[in-house]
């Protein structure tokens, strides 16, 4: 389909455009499934397949606890929907609620590395569902419920609960009571009230404000505090339309709308739709009330319009653009995380009350300085700070550990755990902190918009990047090529306003003239002619971009794709200096599963002296610490501690002298060969070493093997890569690989205009 951009609703943040594109690029949806063994060989296929796996098939037939050992479905949740209440958009289907099951299976793993998979039900018949649900059994470790409509929602969790032996979860219910009674603790912390005292109206009587309620009643609040309102008003004994669920909070009162309920109320706990809570009402609530608005997308009230009324009260939605985000994303990953390590049987409700509390628990925690830089959590506890960002990578560790003492504790754990701090460290070691940086880095060049300068603008990759890059806010593109070609690029790429770009033609701008001046002055006793230098601005399109920026038109510039790297970097240096003291080289991030690792100097420097690489190693580990790693860097050779000897070797051994004598507050080791710097077994050959854990930033000793090996890693190791990132010239400037594609130049576009690579 078309996107209508006439009907481009512009949220806070982005418009439907850009999510739309977000989930038509690169490809359809969120999720991929790749395998996780080598499949290359005869004898791969043969050990995967027919005749290698009938024996797992024959050990789990005789023993199917062996499913855990042979099979992914110990780490394997199911995000089950039928669609009938998709947030709180209403019954738009199963098919319809696939971007949201997509969604959460891609949360599950983000956030807590669980695989997930979304399964959308056509049905809203309860049995049909449950029975299609119970039928699945064997395929997954975990059934995450999602988005299914009440009453329904709790006849079916209740009975596959009863049929089935894995842990199951109505997210909407249980997941979002979780945040929200951890939520609720702290802001009754926070305002000096007792759970015992509080006045609550529930505005929602379906899944989520059922659960929630019953929840924050069994943590202390009173039954008789809690006035629960639906489309129908307040919820009273003997009230028309009211089910077994609903009428379990009814309560008797005279009031019978959501404004009489809310008259001197402590709380508001909105799991109902968009606007159902009007400033006015808000008026009458209690001193500094509690306002939780948490329908999706839009809540019950903006937090602008509840403090336009009430600038005492605090305030949660579920969304991540406001501050207090109340949202079940903080909560199913770890809980299932933990249910899953130690195989629990069920989520019963001592790990609900332990995650509630240790969500609580950790907004009280000061945010550790490495975090708040790394992630861009810059709050600590108060009224705009009451739950945890879901980006703090504490949550897995906190919650998780949490979640599998309480199964433990309350015997549903086939698996127990049995060191402890060993378990906490292993749910650290899950995340890779360079996909928190890197949305981190995203929102500073967000923040901070800058003019990026895109040398090759006639080419469709850069163009679209400079498109992307404008279109999500990151800053204006500056786009250099001839005009009417550019101007026909961007109506072929249908962009709303072709006109309001800016591009830049080398033979026509006005800058023209300072250009000449400011490059014949660089230039004339280097050889060149005023005339050479003309014909270089008008049609050396590096040359003239960089002029751009040399002259304050741009803040940096990008290019790349249609010259070598060598070349691009010798016309830029025609314009440009590296940073005083400044040696410019190139680093390569690579992306794993697990793991980041940075390889410079991968693009400049051919061999590199003992000072350089000093230089090269200092400030390789400072972009580590900027995307949130503790650089350990190791400098490496084919010798490890002068076995082999050779003749290489000195200039590493200086440079590691050169950090020794500056003491530069980060781990470095060398010189050493690959496995020793990477491989725990091989490295205990050298109790000595410096290093406390594998590196994670390689200098190579030569740009023929750092190049080699940057290009061998990207073509044959499966890593993700980003880069060459250049380091070092006085204005940001980057240059990606001829074969770059239009992420990979908004990647390092956005990363020059935060400012990130120094
Ligand atoms: N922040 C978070 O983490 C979460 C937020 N939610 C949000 O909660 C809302 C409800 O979801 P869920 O419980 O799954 O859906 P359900 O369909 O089970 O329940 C919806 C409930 O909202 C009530 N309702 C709808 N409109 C109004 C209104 N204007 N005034 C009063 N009540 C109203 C309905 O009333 P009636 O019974 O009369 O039809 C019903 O009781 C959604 O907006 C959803 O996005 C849900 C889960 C997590
Ligand atoms: C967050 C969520 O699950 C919902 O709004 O339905
Ligand atoms: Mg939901």
């Amino acid at each position: 389909m078309e996107i209508d951009v006439k009907d481009d609703e512009t949220n806070q943040d982005f418009t439907t455009r850009e999510a739309l594109f977000y989930h038509e690029t690169i490809r359809p949806g969120k999720i991929e499934i790749i395998a996780s063994k080598p499949m290359a060989t005869q004898r791969d296929l043969s050990l995967a397949y027919s005749p290698g796996v009938a024996a797992p098939v024959k050990a789990i037939a005789e023993d199917p606890s062996l499913a855990a050992k042979y099979t992914a479905r110990s780490n394997l949740v199911a995000v089950i929907s039928n669609g009938t209440a998709i947030l709180g958009l209403g019954n738009l289907g199963a098919l319809a609620s696939k971007p949201v099951m997509e969604g959460k299976a891609v949360l599950f793993k983000r956030f807590a590395d669980v695989d997930a998979i979304d399964l959308e039900l056509d049905t809203e018949d309860p049995r049909a569902f449950i029975e299609a649900v119970a039928l699945m059994g064997p395929s997954f470790g975990g059934i995450n419920l999602e988005d299914i409509k009440a009453p329904e929602c709790f006849i079916i969790e209740q009975e596959l609960r009863e049929r089935m032996n894995v842990p199951i979860m109505h997210d909407d219910q249980h997941g979002t009571a979780i945040i929200t009674a951890a939520g609720l603790v702290n802001a009754c912390h926070l305002t000096g009230r007792k759970l015992e005292d509080v006045k609550v109206v529930v505005n929602g009587a379906g899944a989520a404000a059922i659960a929630c309620t019953a929840l924050i009643k069994s943590m202390g609040v009173r039954h008789e505090n809690v006035l629960m309102c639906d489309r129908s008003g307040v919820i009273f004994p003997g009230r028309d339309n009211v089910d077994q669920w609903k009428s379990a909070h009814a309560v008797e009162t005279d009031r019978r709308t959501l404004e009489e309920a809310l008259e001197g109320a402590d709380i508001f706990l909105g799991l109902s739709a968009k606007d159902a809570l009007k400033p006015e009402w808000v008026k009458d609530m209690a001193d500094q009330p509690i306002i939780f608005a948490m329908a999706n997308p839009d809540p019950e009230i903006t937090p602008d319009a509840a403090k336009a009324v009430r600038p005492d009260a605090i305030v949660a939605t579920g969304r991540s653009d406001y501050p207090n985000q109340v949202n079940n994303v903080l909560g199913f990953p770890f809980i299932f995380r933990g249910a899953l390590d130690v195989q629990a049987t069920t989520i019963n409700e001592e790990m609900k009350i332990a995650a509630a509390h240790a969500i609580a628990e950790l907004a009280r925690r000061p945010v550790p300085e490495e975090v708040a830089a790394a992630y861009g959590i810059n709050h600590q506890f108060g009224t705009d700070y009451i739950i945890p960002a879901p980006f703090d990578p504490r949550l897995i560790e906190v919650v998780s550990s949490a979640v599998a003492k309480a199964a433990m504790d309350s015997g549903v754990a086939l698996a127990p755990i049995e060191d402890f701090d060993l378990y906490t460290h292993s749910l650290k070691a899950r995340l890779n902190p360079t996909t928190a940086a890197l949305t981190n880095i995203y929102s500073l060049a967000k923040a901070n918009p800058g003019r990026m300068v895109f040398a090759e603008a006639e080419e469709e990759v850069a163009l679209r990047a400079a498109i992307q890059f404008r279109d999500f806010g990151y800053g204006t593109p500056i786009l250099v090529g001839r005009t009417e070609k550019v101007r026909e690029k961007l109506v072929e790429l249908a962009v709303d306003d072709p006109d309001s770009y800016i591009i830049e033609n080398s033979y026509t701008s006005q800058h023209i003239e300072p250009m000449v001046e400011y490059l014949y002055k660089r230039l004339q006793r280097r050889g060149y002619t005023e005339r050479d230098v003309r014909r270089m601005v008008n049609q050396e399109r590096n040359v003239f971009a960089a002029l751009l920026v040399a002259l304050g038109h741009g803040d940096g510039m990008i290019s790349g794709l249609t010259r070598t790297f060598s070349q691009t970097a010798r016309e830029i240096a025609r314009v440009l200096d590296p940073k005083p003291g400044a040696v410019p080289f190139g680093v390569h991030m690579m992306l794993g599963k697990n793991h980041t690792t940075f390889l410079a100097d991968t693009t400049m420097n051919e061999r590199p002296t003992a000072r350089e690489l000093a230089h090269i190693a200092r400030e390789t580990a400072a972009v580590a610490r900027r995307m949130g790693h503790e650089p350990r860097v190791a400098f490496l050779s084919y010798s490890t501690f002068g076995n082999p000897s050779g003749q290489w070797l000195e200039n590493i051994r200086e440079a590691v002298a050169i950090l020794d004598a500056e003491e530069p507050g980060f781990e470095y080791e060398g010189e050493m060969a690959p496995d020793a710097a990477l491989n725990p077994k091989v490295m205990k050959l050298y109790p000595f070493s410096r290093l406390s854990g594998p590196a994670n930033v390689l200098i190579m000793p030569g740009l023929q093997s750092a190049n080699l090996s940057a290009k061998l890693l990207r073509e044959l190791g499966g890593d993700a890569t980003i880069g060459p990132m250049l380091i070092g010239s006085e204005k940001p400037v980057q240059i990606a690989p001829m074969t770059a594609i239009a992420p990979d130049i908004l990647t390092l576009a956005v990363l020059a205009s935060a400012g990130v690579l120094g």
